[in-house]
């Protein structure tokens, strides 16, 4: 039971982290009349623009994180990006606040080191072999008992930043500047990583709510310079891969705990499945949820963060997303080409409204649905290529 949205009843969601994905969570929660607040580093982010009121505050401030937390009393507090203060987060768990899915998942997975840890060490899942390194000397160190090829990645980045492929030991200093430059905080240690020759990667959406665990159908995707470009749904799969996939998301999600939907990214190789890595929240190749299920991975979450029941979650058509992607930084632009997208049969597009591009930021989406996975495919990417951006 609660009161309408900016009543002294109401339920208060707070986002902590604005964009395209918060904005479909934030439409969803209203859908529910909840009053929903929207958190991010910068003004007019996309959730900011559907939500009750909105905050600019650096979010890896603490002190500035606590003070607004304090002042807004949500009953929920959502975190929609990883680079958020975690330790006040836990601070705030510890006092009373309810942090989505727990305080402890979003710190974990703030850094690569502390997922992998917990996912390789303490979980037992097969990953891709890892080494950590602080400085160009140690990652020298580090290629050279992982081997060429091998990825490296600041620990903490998020869509390809700061992440390069090392092919040959000549490389590693390239690599050591490209995440220096890409990764997000002052932290300059790396997580160097064995190059798996995957046959395909996935995403599991997987939901903990008050009803159980539950899985939608595998989403596979392509990724370019560790971004997302295009995903469909359902991904063909053996069911010894699925079992494979589900039995691993469940171990993760179920030391994660608490309640809402996770992403869970897989590798599919020849000998078995990799856990890659999981967020704590909706995931982008799972925008394509929106054009495929009856409940879209935005609904599952906001379902299961409000302790509701899950009774099932139907795919309702194969269906796939493909992404529009800046390629320039600059506050003046013009999105065009939509009536040219929609007359795409079984098409929609969501167009973010993030109010500057830079070189690879995603702009927009298209979605498709189709008889089959190769027909969405081949829709949603007609569709992208007809969307423009113009700079003038
Ligand atoms: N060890 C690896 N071997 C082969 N490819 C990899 C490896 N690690 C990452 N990749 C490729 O790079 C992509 C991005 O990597 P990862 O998910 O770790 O980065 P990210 O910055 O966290 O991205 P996002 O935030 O979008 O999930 C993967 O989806 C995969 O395509
Ligand atoms: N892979 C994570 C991901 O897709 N996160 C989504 O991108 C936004 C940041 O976009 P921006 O960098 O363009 O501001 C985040 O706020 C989230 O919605
Ligand atoms: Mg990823």
């Amino acid at each position: 039971m609660y009161g309408a949205p900016l009543s002294k009843k109401a339920k208060k969601i707070m986002l902590l982290g604005s964009g395209e994905l918060g904005k479909e969570v934030v439409i969803e929660a209203q859908r529910l009349g909840i009053e929903t607040i929207a958190v991010d580093r910068y003004e007019g982010a996309p959730a900011m623009q559907v939500a009750h009121r909105s905050h600019v505050i650096p979010m890896l401030d603490g002190d500035k994180l606590r003070a607004l937390i304090e002042q807004e009393r949500p009953d929920l507090i959502v975190p929609e990006i990883e680079a958020i203060a975690t330790p006040t987060l836990v601070e705030l768990e510890q006092e009373g606040y309810r942090v989505i899915p727990t305080a402890t998942a979003s710190r974990l997975t703030m850094d690569r080191e502390g997922i992998r840890r917990l996912a390789s060490e303490t979980l037992g899942l097969r990953t891709a072999a890892y080494e950590f390194a602080d400085s160009l000397e140690e990652l020298h160190a580090a290629v050279a008992k992982i081997g060429t090829p091998c990825v490296i990645k600041p620990i903490m980045s998020s869509s390809g930043k700061g992440q390069s492929v090392c092919r040959t030991p000549e490389g590693v200093e390239a690599s050591w500047n490209i995440a220096m430059e890409g990764g997000r905080a002052k932290n300059a240690r790396v997580i160097v990583e064995e190059f798996i020759h995957f046959e395909s990667e996935i995403t599991l959406l997987t939901v903990r709510s008050v009803s159980g665990t539950t899985y939608c159908q595998p989403i596979g995707h392509i990724q370019k310079d560790g971004d997302y470009i295009e995903s469909w749904q359902p991904h063909a799969m053996s069911e010894q891969q699925i079992a494979d996939a589900q039995h691993m998301a469940r171990t993760i999600t179920d030391a994660l705990g608490g309640y809402g939907l996770y992403g869970v990214e897989l590798f599919l190789t020849a000998d078995g499945v990799y856990f890659s890595e999981v967020s704590p929240r909706p995931h982008d190749t799972g925008m394509v949820t929106m054009a495929t299920q009856d409940l879209s991975e935005f609904a599952l979450h906001v379902r299961a963060i409000l302790g509701l029941p899950i009774t099932g979650i139907r795919l309702l058509t194969p269906g796939a997303s493909y992404t529009l992607k800046a390629d320039r930084e600059q506050v003046e632009h013009q999105i065009g080409g939509l009536a040219e997208a929609l007359s795409v049969p079984n098409t929609q597009v969501r167009i973010f409204g993030k109010p500057e591009t830079k070189v690879g930021r995603r702009m927009a989406v298209a979605l498709s649905s189709g008889a089959t996975v190769e027909e969405a495919r081949a829709l949603a990417k007609e569709a992208a290529s007809k969307l423009t951006i113009s700079y003038e």
